[in-house]
């Protein structure tokens, strides 16, 4: 496998050479345990760890190797390797850290396109599926809805489903498709452009895994029937969340999600509701919150229905987690620069007393 058939580009060789980097290997990341990498090079898969240098520079999460990620790395023996550097990325996809508030998750890095999935039955929740869009949005990433499991749906059904979602989001397009069916394959193929991008993301059960079995084909069948359900207690070189389709599209794998909080994302928020962000001049104070101002032209618009108040609520609700999210990770730096200024204090004290004992 040539570096191109796993997403090389010329700008990544471009940054190699200008950062003198050649003299390591490259290779994507294809797997993550714990701060310990699966990294696929052009020639083999290398178990790999990050090199203390890396590790204590790191200011958060985001400074570690994803799954997605390119790297520099130096191999030392058959199939170990010290990562040396992460190579900049040119998308990223990122949630809140479930269970550690005010931190970040990497979910892949270098991702082209996101297929928000999301199926016909149960698990359909368009306020969900704008937070999937602010998430994309807030990186270079171009979202496409699939709405899964059409077969569960008459026509009727799925008709008004789609005009339903086609209301509250503009500008994405929308697949409706069927893994029992195969209807839509056909239109989700051509969505598939060779040495780019793609990842599923979704609730757990909405057909992520069947559908990119289904575009694999059977051959790596096999593995993604491994790697799909328990991870655990399984060798990680035999693990792969990295597939290369047959017509050279690379799919990452991601898990099913519960949870997908907002980081700081304000920017991926407003991109998703420009509707609303483009009414939002027109109202008379610049602070307007769209609640009972006078004079507010998104409340005009919701009652000369416009835009629906769903989403109107829904924008103030992730509009408010962001916010949270980005006083918490001030709250935070604060806290430790203070704990900082506070070691030194001592420190100084210590060296003072030193000095007149
Ligand atoms: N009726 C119907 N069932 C489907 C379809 N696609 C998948 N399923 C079924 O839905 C269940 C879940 O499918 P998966 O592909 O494992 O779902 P997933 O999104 O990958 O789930 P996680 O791996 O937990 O994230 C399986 O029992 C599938 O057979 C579909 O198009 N129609
Ligand atoms: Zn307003």
């Amino acid at each position: 496998m040539n570096l191109k058939e796993l997403g090389y580009t010329t700008r990544l060789q471009e940054y190699r050479r200008a950062n003198q980097l050649e003299d390591f290997q490259l290779g994507r990341v294809i797997a993550e345990h714990k701060e310990r990498y699966v990294v696929q090079t052009s020639e083999k898969t290398f178990n790999a760890e990050i090199t203390g240098n890396l590790r204590f520079s790191a200011q958060g999460r985001e400074d570690f190797p994803a799954v997605g990620d390119w790297v520099a790395l130096q191999t030392y023996d058959a199939d170990a390797a010290i990562i040396h550097k992460v190579l900049p990325r040119f998308s990223m996809l990122t949630r809140q850290a479930v269970g550690k508030y005010g931190e970040i998750q990497i979910i892949a890095a270098n991702i082209d396109v996101a297929f928000i999935v999301q199926a016909i039955d149960r698990d359909f929740n368009l306020n969900r599926m704008e937070r999937y869009l602010s998430l994309c949005n807030h990186s270079v990433i171009q979202p496409v809805i699939l709405l899964s499991k059409t077969d569960l749906a008459d026509k009727m059904q799925l008709e008004e489903t789609i005009i339903q979602i086609q209301k509250r989001v503009k500008n994405t397009a929308v697949l409706p498709l069927s893994s029992e069916t195969k209807d839509g394959y056909e239109q989700l193929e051509q969505f598939l452009e060779p040495y780019k991008t793609y990842c599923f993301l979704g609730s757990s059960g909405v057909g992520k895994s069947t559908v990119v079995n289904h575009l694999a084909g059977s051959e790596v069948l096999k593995t993604s029937a491994i790697s799909s359900s328990t991870q655990k207690g399984r060798h990680t070189t035999s693990h792969r969340e990295l597939i290369v389709l047959p017509n050279k599209s690379i799919v990452i794998d991601t898990p099913g999600m519960r949870e997908i909080g907002l980081t700081d994302n304000a920017d991926g928020i407003e991109l998703t509701y420009d509707e609303i962000s483009e009414l939002a001049k027109q109202c008379r104070f610049n602070d307007c919150s769209h609640t009972s101002e006078k004079g507010c032209a998104v409340l005009r618009a919701v009652e000369d229905e416009m835009i629906s108040e769903a989403m109107l609520e829904n924008y103030k609700k992730l509009l408010r987690e962001q916010l949270h999210f980005s006083s918490s990770v001030k709250e935070k730096r604060q806290k430790s620069k203070e704990r900082g200024k506070m070691i030194k204090a001592i420190l100084n004290e210590k060296k003072r007393d030193k000095f007149y004992d």
